[in-house]
């Protein structure tokens, strides 16, 4: 079969593996990286990728040949975990954190989430939209091809529609694809501060009208201090996957107070943020095949002392990806190139375990592993090019936007850091 497409001379080509589950402990440094490499496109989807020239029965006379010498290639990057549709920003609280006010005394004096929830309510869906477009935009200029995206900024059943709306339509519009979280239960919202459990009742009143309109795939839940706790999580948690939905939960972020083993009992597909969690509770997801998404930005961000353990995570068998977390308070960011790098820098992950993450096992993360993250044959032809003479360059070279070129199902979609109209 001859291709529609062909990528050549590239420089290197980063092949994850993908043994039919995510990449765990030792597995997640391993990968095939092609030298000299080509991506054969037929239809949207990979025909073949291989190292050296180009087999001629590749090649016919319609067949578009893009010489890339000077670049290396991924698959499209997958950024699992982002919080992107909301009304206004938190600058107001930036000189607050500088001063050392905790994240959580923020949202106890009714700042933090609950005053992006007032931004979000006010926020019409047009407005929503076009600033989520916009964040979508950066993401991609940086070699997003696939994203999850959360609602939680609502905090009652109006607005969380009009957030997982906005994110149904950015899917439909946008050439990548955005993978919807219901997140109704992010912060307790004010008249619900003396009643959380009346508060969890109503969310999980709302799974069924999610549901209906095929409006999430996914169901997260804050788990922390001075937000929801370990029973809270489960009693949503358990009605979630009750009613056929995947879940995640945010679990020791700040305090260890349970989330990661109520993400083991139920066998979640991830559990975000673990920067406290404990050794014991590593085992357990571990065991339990919970994949742990971590977020070097909102470490670096809310200026904490302890990133998530990976090396000990790795050690103890689990498997693992990066991911921003964008969100206007923990982490105002959309640059997912520069967590890979804190991946190297903050947590010495090597640069194959760093490309695994935010590749094949984030496509696991988002449930899209038959389709995405790796570069076997039949799957989406998702490609991000960068201008460096090696994969290590773009992990070495940090916070520069190195992205060339980002390919989505076959096509150009964002060249020199610019959509491709
Ligand atoms: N920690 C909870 N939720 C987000 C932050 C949301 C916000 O501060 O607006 C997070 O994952 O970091
Ligand atoms: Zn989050």
């Amino acid at each position: 079969m001859t291709a529609d497409k062909i990528l050549y001379n590239l420089n290197e080509i980063f092949c994850p593996i993908d043994p039919g589950h995510p990449l765990k402990g030792s597995e997640m440094n391993e990968a095939k990286i092609l030298k000299n490499g080509y991506i054969a496109i037929k239809s949207g989807k990979i025909l073949e990728v291989g190292e050296g020239n180009v087999p001629k029965t590749l090649i016919d006379e319609t067949t578009e040949m893009t010489d890339l010498s000077g670049h290396v290639a991924s698959p499209g990057l997958i950024d699992c975990h982002t919080h992107l549709i909301y009304g206004g920003s938190r600058e107001n609280e930036f000189a607050k954190k500088l001063n050392g006010v905790s994240y959580i005394d923020i949202l106890k004096e009714g700042g933090g989430i609950l005053a992006t929830q007032t931004a979000t309510q006010k926020a019409s869906f047009e407005n929503l939209y076009l600033k989520s477009k916009k964040l979508l935009e950066h993401m991609m200029f940086h070699g997003v091809t696939t994203v999850e995206a959360k609602s939680g900024y609502g905090l009652d059943w109006e607005n969380e529609k009009k957030q997982l709306e906005v994110a149904k339509k950015l899917d439909e519009d946008m050439p990548i694809d955005l993978v919807s979280t219901f997140m109704g239960a992010h912060a307790i919202p004010k008249k619900y501060a003396d009643n959380p459990d009346a508060f969890i009742d109503e969310v999980i009143g709302m799974l069924p009208k999610v549901k209906e309109d095929n409006l999430a795939e996914f169901v997260d839940i804050f788990c922390e201090t001075g937000v929801f706790t370990a029973e809270q999580s489960y009693k949503l948690l358990k009605a979630a996957q009750e009613q056929g939905f995947k879940t995640r939960i945010h679990a020791d972020e700040i305090d260890s107070i349970g989330g990661s083993s109520v993400a083991a009992e139920l066998k979640t597909t991830s559990a975000e943020h673990l920067m406290v969690i404990t050794d014991e509770d590593i085992k357990k997801l571990a065991d339990a095949g919970v994949i742990g998404n971590l977020l070097p930005g909102t470490t670096f961000s809310l200026m904490a002392e302890q990133y998530a353990p990976a090396r000990k995570m790795l050690d103890a068998g689990m498997a693992i990806t990066l991911t921003t977390d964008s969100n206007p308070g923990s982490c105002p960011m959309a640059n997912l190139q520069f967590i890979m790098q804190l991946g190297c820098f903050a947590m010495k992950l090597t640069p194959i375990e760093v490309y695994n993450s935010v590749t094949i096992n984030a496509a696991y993360s988002v449930a899209r592993e038959d389709k995405i993250g790796s570069f076997d044959a039949g799957k989406d032809a998702d490609i991000t090019i960068f201008e460096a003479p090696d994969l290590d360059y773009t992990l070495y070279f940090f916070a520069t936007n190195l992205c060339s070129e980002v390919y989505k199902k076959g096509e150009l979609i964002v060249k020199d850091r610019q959509m491709v109209k």
